[in-house]
């Protein structure tokens, strides 16, 4: 049976700090609550959403620094000692995975309240947790409301919005491995989903002009096109439609490189190459990426060629069993050059 969860509240709008505690009412969440934040979100966003969300609820907080294991347990201390009822997330990707996971784990809901616009795990039910060395990508609970304050998005750096980008567009390489998979080893593939992973990606394509202003509308179609990313992945029960070879990719130099670049916008370096790859039209993806801005090479992730061929050429060993077109034995030394190299990545 594939149960498929969904989120029940989705708002979207301005100046939404404050609106925290009638959405936990309505959703008659618990009178204890947990706030998650990062160093910076906590300024960003968090404080105020703590101080408001102490009117009605008892609050406890906690600064969350990455998105690893260690810090799921120490949530879930937290979530026994104090007997908390419910999950706050304010942050980015981290943040919010941090949360997802160990609501999962205590089985208590979450509620997502994104700074940015740099990903899709906004409302997904996987969330990739940093294990050991490599991420891995976890089966948890999609949040059981979002609220998107566009203002407190719209302050985050632009390079944000554009890393979401890349998050998006990396939907096309990725539905193309998953097809892959379902060809070749007969892996479970809903049509559903990958189209509306799909959706997303020409999304971003169509509107690239308009998302390279940076202004409130860009905001809005962002945050839209990734949370309907997200449910995609919810509606597969993985990050399938979301998440290939150009995601190993992206894990990879997490994993390596000595200053890792945004999780979006090496993913989207990955998806030109992956593409390159597929037989896809890489350049479409590569025009897209430079329109709005995103990073398109080494030289603007700020990450040494040596670290991109060395991701290429490992890729494949993150997650042996997500097949993609890197295939069981990944790319060699010269065929990760060749490919880095046509694609104008190196
Ligand atoms: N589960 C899923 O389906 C998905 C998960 N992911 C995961 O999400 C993570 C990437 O998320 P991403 O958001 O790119 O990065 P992070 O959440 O790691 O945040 C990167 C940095 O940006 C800071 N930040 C957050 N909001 C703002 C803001 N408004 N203004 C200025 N700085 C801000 C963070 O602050 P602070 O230090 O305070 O946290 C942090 O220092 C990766 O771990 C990736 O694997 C990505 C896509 C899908
Ligand atoms: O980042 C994701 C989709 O954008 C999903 O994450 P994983 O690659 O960790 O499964
Ligand atoms: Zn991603």
């Amino acid at each position: 049976m594939h149960l498929m969860e969904l989120p029940r509240e989705v708002l979207l709008g301005e100046d939404l700090k404050d609106k925290v505690s009638q959405v936990a009412r309505r959703l008659k969440l618990g009178e204890n609550a947990l706030i998650l934040y990062g160093p910076k979100t906590k300024e960003i966003a968090g404080k105020d959403v703590e101080k408001h969300l102490k009117n009605s609820f008892n609050v406890r907080n906690m600064v969350i620094k990455e998105a690893s294991m260690r810090e799921v347990q120490k949530t879930l201390e937290l979530i026994e000692n104090e007997n908390i009822n419910w999950l706050l997330g304010v942050g980015g990707g981290s943040i919010i995975d941090v949360a997802k996971l160990a609501s999962f784990k205590a089985d208590i809901p979450f509620i997502s309240f994104p700074t940015t616009a740099s990903h899709d795990g906004i409302a997904s039910a996987n969330a990739s947790i940093k294990d050991l060395n490599a991420k891995t990508s976890i089966k948890a609970r999609p949040p059981v409301a979002i609220i998107a304050d566009v203002n407190v998005i719209k302050t985050a750096p632009y390079r944000y919005l554009a890393a979401g980008v890349g998050d998006m567009i990396s939907n096309l390489t990725a539905v193309k491995d998953w097809e892959l998979a379902h060809k070749i080893k007969g892996e479970y593939f809903s049509e559903y989903a990958a189209s509306l992973s799909l959706m997303s990606a020409k999304m971003v394509i169509k509107n690239a002009n308009i998302i390279r202003l940076g202004n409130e509308e860009s905001v809005r179609k962002v945050i839209k096109g990734l949370i309907s990313s997200g449910v995609a992945m919810s509606i597969a029960g993985s990050s399938r439609p979301a998440s290939g070879a150009e995601h190993l990719f992206s894990h990879a130099l997490d994993a390596i490189a000595p200053k890792p670049a945004l999780h979006g916008e090496q993913c989207g370096v990955g998806t030109i190459i992956m593409a390159y790859l597929h037989g896809l039209k890489w350049q479409k993806i590569r025009e897209t990426l430079k329109r709005v801005g995103a990073p398109t090479n080494a030289y603007e992730l700020g990450i040494d060629p040596e670290f991109i061929i060395e991701a290429l050429t490992i890729a494949h060993t993150i997650r042996p069993e997500r097949y993609t077109i890197l295939g069981k034995d990944g790319l060699t030394k010269e065929a990760a050059e060749k490919a880095a190299k046509v694609t104008g990545v190196i």
